[in-house]
């Protein structure tokens, strides 16, 4: 499998160059050149599969020829673990045809384990057979980061930074990232808001000589290995409630566009999927361009589901990538034109982008609202990012026989403030957890500065 970039001036990689790359040189995100296809009979023949069997289905055509098959296989029982439940991404009940798919189960409580726990132990084994050694820099709104340092920490190949905006995340997210005190993890707090991180992030990748010779790595959803792992629960969601004989439909509470761009590839890949509903909190940059053709950013607010504080999203370029018929030139001209204030598409992407995806947004006040319900209805607490796709799945599910899985992205005890502000009393802290709010911490307050954060680094390598 080849990779190529979205702005198709970077040479074409390899999976193993492409999980080190992160970001294509030319500013663009590697996408795989075709993709492999599915019949329903294919999908329908893994129903019996186990999680992980499920897994290296699903991503093996994506790695084939870098990585042998046998040490994948091992990778992917290595990552899933750590998860406390059997299925590994189970699914619950809330309403008639209505399911919560809860991607919480994994060592962070969030779904980024699902690809963060996978991609720490791929990058080991790429950089130990080249021996070679990565610099991440990485920025959160609040689960990435966590979920990286629990994937990376332990490999001697890597050191981790990374970027998070200062007292914009829950403070459950924060001291998951900054009581890891290990000599290769660095925790940044930026006075910023997510997207001055992802800035960051991004322009050290534009250019690395800060670096001195050390090479820089990605565990954003920049990284290609990254939506490749968030694939597979796609399938095994779909499969759990009668796909692929019968349509499924997801709502995806969405930030960075990654997940839901998983689920856009699964529907390319052959799974019958009747609606993907992106789901916005106040940061509606994603839900106005659908409704509206409206990309114009404003300024991102606070909000109490924190992690999709986010108003420039990544993986949007992925899509506008097929959507401009996979014409690289024309997407390195759109992100110009989008840099320089331009705020809208083309007819024919817009078409294209309404044709694939509906959505909605969700306020603070609408958000508790829905805890409560469901929480009262069903006996079932969501925390607060996942409340916001449940309420986009029911304003926009067009076909009530189709079944809707809302993705459940993280565990409400992540989100104290939006529990209680709901009414709701908040669980425990899992066991391995328990000591949390007593362990040390570690990270540094940063100005909202590109040289104070890549000095920051490139004193630490
Ligand atoms: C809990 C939670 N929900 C939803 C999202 C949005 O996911 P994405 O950025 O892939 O759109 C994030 C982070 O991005 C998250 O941490
Ligand atoms: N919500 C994310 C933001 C970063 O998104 P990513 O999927 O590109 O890593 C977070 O929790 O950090």
């Amino acid at each position: 499998m080849k990779y190529i970039s979205t702005r198709g001036k970077a040479p074409a990689l390899s999976f193993g160059d492409v999980l080190l790359a992160g970001l294509a040189n030319d500013g663009g995100l590697y996408v795989p050149e075709t993709l492999p296809h599915y019949s329903k009979d294919e999908i329908a023949s893994w129903a019996s599969l186990s999680y992980q069997e499920l897994a290296f289905k699903v991503m093996w055509p994506f790695v084939e020829g870098d990585i042998p098959a046998e040490e994948f296989k091992s990778m992917i029982e290595e990552a899933y673990a750590g998860f406390n439940h059997e299925s590994i991404a189970p699914m619950v009940q809330v309403g008639n045809n209505e399911w919560v798919l809860e991607l919480f189960r994994g060592p962070t409580l969030a779904f980024k384990d699902f690809a963060l726990q996978l991609l720490g132990r791929l990058m080991d084994y790429v950089l130990a057979k080249r021996n070679e050694k990565l610099v991440i820099m990485g920025a959160t709104s609040g689960d990435t980061g966590s979920a990286a340092i629990e994937g990376c920490r332990h490999s001697e190949h890597l050191s981790i930074f990374i970027l998070h905006p200062y007292q914009r995340v829950s403070e459950v997210q924060r001291r998951q990232m900054t009581t890891v005190i290990d000599d290769n993890v660095f925790n940044v707090a930026v006075k910023g808001n997510f997207d001055d991180c992802q800035g960051m992030v991004k322009s050290s990748f534009a250019d690395q000589s800060f670096l001195k010779g050390a090479k820089l790595g990605a565990v954003n959803s920049i990284n290609w290995a990254r939506i490749m792992a968030q694939i597979v629960y796609y399938f095994s969601s779909a499969l759990a409630v009668g796909g692929p004989h019968r349509n499924v439909s997801f709502s995806v509470p969405t930030g960075n566009f990654g997940d839901i761009f998983a689920g856009y590839l699964a529907k390319k890949m052959g799974l019958p999927v009747d609606q993907l509903v992106v789901a916005t909190n106040q940061n509606d940059i994603l839900h106005r361009v659908i409704a509206e053709n409206d990309m114009s950013r404003q300024a991102l607010n606070v909000t109490l589901s924190p992690s999709m504080d986010i108003m420039v999203s990544s993986n949007f370029e992925r899509l506008l990538f097929d959507a401009h018929g996979r014409n690289g030139a024309e997407i390195d001209d759109l992100m110009a034109r989008f840099n320089k204030g331009d705020v809208s598409l083309n007819d024919q992407a817009w078409s294209f982008v309404k044709e694939n995806f509906d959505s909605y947004k969700v306020d603070d006040k609408r958000t508790c609202e829905v805890i409560t319900e469901v929480h009262d209805s069903a006996q079932y607490l969501l925390d607060p990012h996942t409340a916001i796709g449940l309420e986009a799945a029911r304003q926009c599910w067009k076909d009530k026989s189709v079944p809707m899985i809302t993705l459940a992205t993280a565990h409400p005890v992540k989100f104290p403030e939006a529990v209680e502000k709901a009414g709701c009393d908040l669980p425990n802290l899992p066991e391995h957890m328990k000591d949390l709010f007593e362990r040390e911490e570690s990270y540094s307050v940063l100005d909202n500065e590109l040289t104070q954060v890549q000095s920051f680094v490139a004193e630490r390598i």
